[in-house]
C-alpha cells in the first residue's frame, strides 16, 4: 500500500523525467564548444561550493570531516574535470580513414544517479560532470540520511550549467526521498541508464530494475606489506589513505597482511605514526559495536577512532588516528575482517607471499570481490607474481588504496564509481568515467568483397 508520501514522490520522479527528457533534446543539439562550456562553468560553481557542500554533509550524515569531503570534492572538480575536459563527446569523435570506419557519439539520454550517503556531493559533482558531457540529463537519488546536501549539490549543478546556456531540468534531484521514488526512476520508460553508488541492497534493485546498469559492489581492500617494502613510507601512506574522510571512501584499507619478518618493525612503525593497538579486551568490545543484524552498523561509518572507542566504552588517547586489531580469523563471525568504511584495521601476520595471497582472496571473498586490492613492495617479480591472479579490478602498488583506486595517486581514471567487474556483479571493472555514458555508432565503408557465388563453388570444388 503507498503512502501519501510515497505517490508524491512517484509524481515528483516523473515531473523531473518531462523536464529531462526535453532538456537533453536540447542538450544533444549542442555542439562540442557549448557543451564544453556548461560542464567548465559547472566544474567553476562546484570548486567554489566545495567547501560548503562539504560542512553541509558532515553535518547531515555526521560521516567523516569536513576538510576531507572538501578535497572530495575538489578531486571530483579538479581531477574528474580534468580528466574529461578534452574528450570527444559530440558527433564524429574519430575517423579511422585507413580502415573506413567513423565513430559517432550517442548520448545514451537520461541517467538516473544513485547517490551515497558516505559521498553525497562529490558523486553528485562527478556524476553530473561525466552525465552532461557525455549529452545526457541526470536525475539523482539521494540516501535518505543525506537528502538535503544532495539536493543542495545538484541545485549548484544546475545552476552553473542554466549560467552557461545549459536548458532547464537538466540535472534534478528527488527532494522526498522513498524508495518508491528511486524504483520509479529506475524502472521508468523514459529513464535509460542507471549509475548506481552505494549500499549492496540498492545496487541490486538497480540491476533488478531492467535497465542497463552500472553498479558498484562493496569493498574489503587486503594490503599486503612484503618484506622489500619501505616500511616507514608504506605505513605513512596507509594511515593517510585510510584515515581520510574517516575511512569513508570503498577503496580504503580493511586488512594489512603482514611478512612475519618485519611484523615488529610494522608494528612499532604503526605504532608511532599514530596507529592504537587494541589489547583482547579492547578487541572484544570494539568488534561487538562494527555490526548490528548481520550487517556494517552504520554509526560507526565515518567517524572518528576516538568516537568509536567511547561507543564501545573504552577510552584511547586524541592523537590516535587508527584503531588496529590483530586477526586470524576472516568471515561475518569475525567482525574486524569486514568492510567498516571507518578508522579501524585489521592486523594479519603472513609467512611469505603465497600465504597473504590465500589470506587476501578470502577476504576478498567476504565482501570485495572483484573491487580493490593494495601491496607495499620493491622487488619488483613479488609484485608481478602477487597480483596476477587477484580477483580486484583495480591492484594499487606502494600507494594509499583510497587514492590509488579513484585514479588520485595513480594514472588510473580519476572516479567516484569504480566498477567490479563480473566477479563482483559489474558490468565493467573499469572506474566509470564519462565514456560509459555515450554509446558509439560506427559507420563502416565496405572495404572489401564476399566471393562471388560460382567462384567459391569452383574454389570448394578444388580444395577437396
Ligand atoms: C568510490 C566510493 O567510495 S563509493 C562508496 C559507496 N559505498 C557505500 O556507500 C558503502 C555501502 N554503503 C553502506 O554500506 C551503507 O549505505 C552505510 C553503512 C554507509 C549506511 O547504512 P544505512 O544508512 O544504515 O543503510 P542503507 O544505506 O542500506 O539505507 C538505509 C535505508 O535507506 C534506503 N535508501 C538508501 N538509498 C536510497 C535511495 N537512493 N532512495 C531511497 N531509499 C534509499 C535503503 O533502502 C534503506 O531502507 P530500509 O531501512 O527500509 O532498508
Amino acid at each position: 500500500m503507498l503512502r501519501d508520501i510515497d505517490l508524491q514522490s512517484i509524481q515528483e520522479v516523473r515531473n523531473y523525467l518531462e523536464e529531462a527528457k526535453e532538456a537533453q533534446k536540447i542538450l544533444a543539439k549542442m555542439t562540442q564548444e557549448e557543451i564544453d562550456k556548461i560542464v567548465e562553468s559547472m566544474a567553476n560553481a562546484a570548486r567554489e561550493e566545495a567547501s560548503r557542500l562539504a560542512a553541509m554533509a558532515v553535518e547531515e550524515t555526521g560521516f567523516g570531516n569536513v576538510a576531507d569531503k572538501t578535497a572530495k570534492n575538489l578531486f571530483a572538480a579538479n581531477d574528474v574535470y580534468n580528466s574529461i575536459k578534452d574528450v570527444k563527446t559530440v558527433g564524429i569523435i574519430r575517423r579511422d580513414e585507413e580502415n573506413r570506419v567513423w565513430e559517432i557519439a550517442q548520448p545514451v539520454g537520461i541517467v538516473a544517479g544513485i547517490v551515497p550517503s558516505t559521498n553525497p556531493t562529490s558523486t553528485v559533482i562527478f556524476k553530473s560532470l561525466i552525465a552532461v558531457k557525455a549529452g545526457n540529463a541526470i536525475i539523482f537519488s539521494p540516501h535518505p540520511a543525506a537528502a538535503k546536501c544532495t539536493v543542495e549539490a545538484a541545485r549548484i549543478m544546475q545552476e552553473a550549467a542554466e549560467r552557461a546556456g545549459a536548458p532547464k531540468g537538466l540535472i534534478s534531484c528527488i527532494t522526498q526521498p522513498t524508495m518508491a521514488a528511486t524504483n520509479e526512476l529506475m524502472k521508468h520508460k523514459l529513464t535509460d541508464v542507471i549509475l548506481a553508488t552505494g549500499g549492496p541492497g540498492l545496487v541490486k534493485a538497480a540491476y533488478s530494475s531492467g535497465k542497463p546498469a552500472y553498479g558498484v559492489g562493496p569493498g574489503n581492500v587486503p594490503v599486503y606489506i612484503h618484506e622489500s617494502a619501505n616500511i616507514a613510507k608504506a605505513v605513512e601512506l596507509i594511515i593517510q589513505s585510510k584515515t581520510f574522510d574517516n575511512g569513508t571512501i570503498c577503496a580504503s584499507e580493511q586488512a594489512l597482511l603482514v611478512d612475519e619478518s618485519i611484523k615488529e618493525k610494522v608494528v612499532a612503525e604503526l605504532k608511532q605514526q599514530g596507529a592504537y593497538f587494541l589489547n583482547e579486551e579492547e578487541k572484544q568490545k570494539v568488534a561487538s559495536i562494527i555490526m548490528v543484524n548481520g550487517s556494517l552498523n552504520a554509526k560507526i561509518v565515518g567517524k572518528t577512532p576516538q568516537v568509536i572507542a567511547e561507543m564501545a566504552g573504552i577510552e584511547v588517547p586524541a592523537d590516535v588516528k587508527v584503531l588496529v586489531a590483530e586477526e586470524t580469523g576472516v568471515g561475518k563471525e569475525y567482525p574486524f575482517s569486514i568492510e567498516k568504511l571507518s578508522p579501524i584495521l585489521a592486523f594479519y601476520t603472513v609467512k611469505g607471499m603465497e600465504e597473504a595471497s590465500e589470506l587476501a582472496l578470502k577476504l576478498l571473498e567476504v565482501g570485495g570481490l572483484g573491487h580493490t586490492v593494495g601491496i607495499h613492495a620493491e622487488d619488483e617479480k613479488v609484485i608481478e607474481a602477487y597480483t596476477i591472479d587477484k580477483p580486484a579490478s583495480r591492484i594499487i602498488v606502494n600507494s594509499g588504496t583510497t587514492f590509488g583506486g579513484i585514479g588520485a595517486t595513480v594514472n588510473l581514471m580519476p572516479s567516484l564509481t569504480l566498477g567490479c567487474g563480473a566477479i563482483g556483479n559489474n558490468v565493467t571493472s573499469d572506474n566509470v568515467t564519462v565514456t560509459h555514458l555515450f554509446n558509439i555508432k560506427r559507420v563502416a565503408f565496405g572495404v572489401r568483397e564476399m566471393p562471388k557465388k560460382d567462384e567459391a563453388q569452383k574454389e570448394a570444388a578444388l580444395t577437396k
